[in-house]
């Protein structure tokens, strides 16, 4: 097991009668980058606050290492917090702006010259040493705010949303030098954003919050390929829903035909369900779309759906196409448009299929397929297994 750096110990936060964050177990490992990640208002940026020591939790413990922060103020924490406004001093220079912090912990003249110039080089900052930040973009301003939390050599870098002021493609450009710098530096470091990408390509570990709760914690591609619950899915662009009949057999899952969807099973690959309902969720990219032929039967791997084409965009490199199936709208991408109108299958392969236990009070979708005609119908229960 890597050394616990950083430990979330239990803890609970309240603004008044509200409780944001209830009972938040973290533990994150020396050099870990940890994305905590979630929709606006979830409780983000107060559990970072917390871990800064700028709110107080009703219960639990903070640690770094074996130190109980909790009730040390934030500077008394080794750790530092860039925020999203950078808040830098307006009227101090980039050296005075990175060196302030140290002149705080009375360092010497020649080793805050020292620290400032080691860090304007490891930011690409070097030849700006005299200019303020109003004469600076964007992008070098909030470089400067990550080399003024990095010269106190802080145990933990905090992070708040530091990108968000950028444009996209300086955002592209901070987030690799962030990952490199940290990955170089070896900091432990925990970031908080609402951007499902970001912090895929930068965090070792995503920590997904919902309603002040852990929904799921792992490394990128284990949330993204394996959500252990429909938010998560849904969070990580899984957003096409069904509500289907099924339920376990055994070692599979088997989905009944329906109006707009043959039977068919896949293998229940651990999941645990206990509903007669399933609800199915998928990408718009993870299926794909087929023209429709009147006589046909449909066979293939995983869940066919019958539907018809309503619209159809191009979004850039796939067409997206609003499907109806049943009573429900689709999103699905294909690399050729398909005219609005035109009958097509659906199918998601078992392994992009993510199914769940339906919420209860949530039916199979209960409309007929508006197009099948009525040989379509009989195809769909015959489909294969
Ligand atoms: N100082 C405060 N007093 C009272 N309520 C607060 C305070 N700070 C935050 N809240 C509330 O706590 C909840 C969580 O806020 P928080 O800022 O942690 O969310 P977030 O996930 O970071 O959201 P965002 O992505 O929009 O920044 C929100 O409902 C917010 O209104």
């Amino acid at each position: 097991m890597p050394e616990t750096r950083l430990e979330i110990d239990n803890i609970s936060v309240s603004y008044g009668a509200n409780r944001i964050l209830d009972g938040i177990d973290l533990r994150i490992a020396k050099g870990e980058f940890v994305a905590l990640l979630g929709s606006s208002g979830c409780g983000k940026t107060t559990l970072l606050r917390t871990i800064a020591g700028f709110a107080q939790p009703d219960a639990g413990a903070i640690r770094v290492g074996s130190r109980d922060v909790t009730t040390l103020p934030p500077d008394k924490r080794g750790m530092a917090l860039v925020f999203q406004s950078y808040a830098l001093w307006p009227h101090m220079t980039v050296a005075q702006n990175i060196g302030y912090g140290l002149k705080l912990r009375r360092r010497s003249p020649a080793d805050i010259a020292r620290v400032v110039s080691e860090m304007e080089r490891l930011l690409g900052l070097t030849g700006l040493s005299a200019r303020k930040p109003a004469e600076l973009s964007g992008g070098q301003r909030q470089r400067v705010a990550l080399g003024r939390a990095l010269a106190i050599d802080p145990e933990i870098l905090l992070l708040d949303e530091p990108m968000s002021n950028l444009d996209a493609r300086i955002r592209l450009q901070v987030r690799h030098e962030i990952r490199t710098l940290q990955q170089k530096l070896g900091i432990t470091t925990v970031h908080v954003t609402h951007d499902r990408e970001e912090a895929m390509v930068m965090a070792d570990r995503i920590v997904i919050l919902n309603g002040g709760r852990i929904a799921q914690a792992g490394r990128p591609e284990a949330v993204y390929n394996r959500p252990e619950t429909a938010f998560v899915a849904a969070f990580m662009g899984a957003e096409n829903q069904l509500i289907l009949p099924g339920g376990t057999d055994g070692e599979t899952i088997a989905i009944a035909a329906g109006a707009s969807n043959a039977a068919c099973s896949v293998p229940r690959d651990g999941r645990l369900l206990t509903s007669g309902h399933l609800e199915a969720r998928f990408r718009p990219e993870a299926a794909t779309l087929e023209a429709r032929s009147p006589a046909g039967v449909r066979h293939g791997e995983g869940l066919v759906l019958a539907g018809d084409i309503v619209d159809v965009s191009y979004p850039g490199g796939l067409w997206r196409h609003t499907v109806r199936v049943g009573g429900a709208m689709i999103q699905v991408d294909a690399p050729h448009a398909c005219a609005p109108g035109t009958a097509v299958y659906v199918t998601i392969a078992p392994d992009k299929l993510f199914l769940f236990a339906a919420p209860p009070g949530t039916l199979p979708a209960p409309l007929p397929h508006p197009a099948a005609a009525p040989n379509e119908a009989r195809v769909l229960e015959a489909s294969p297994h």
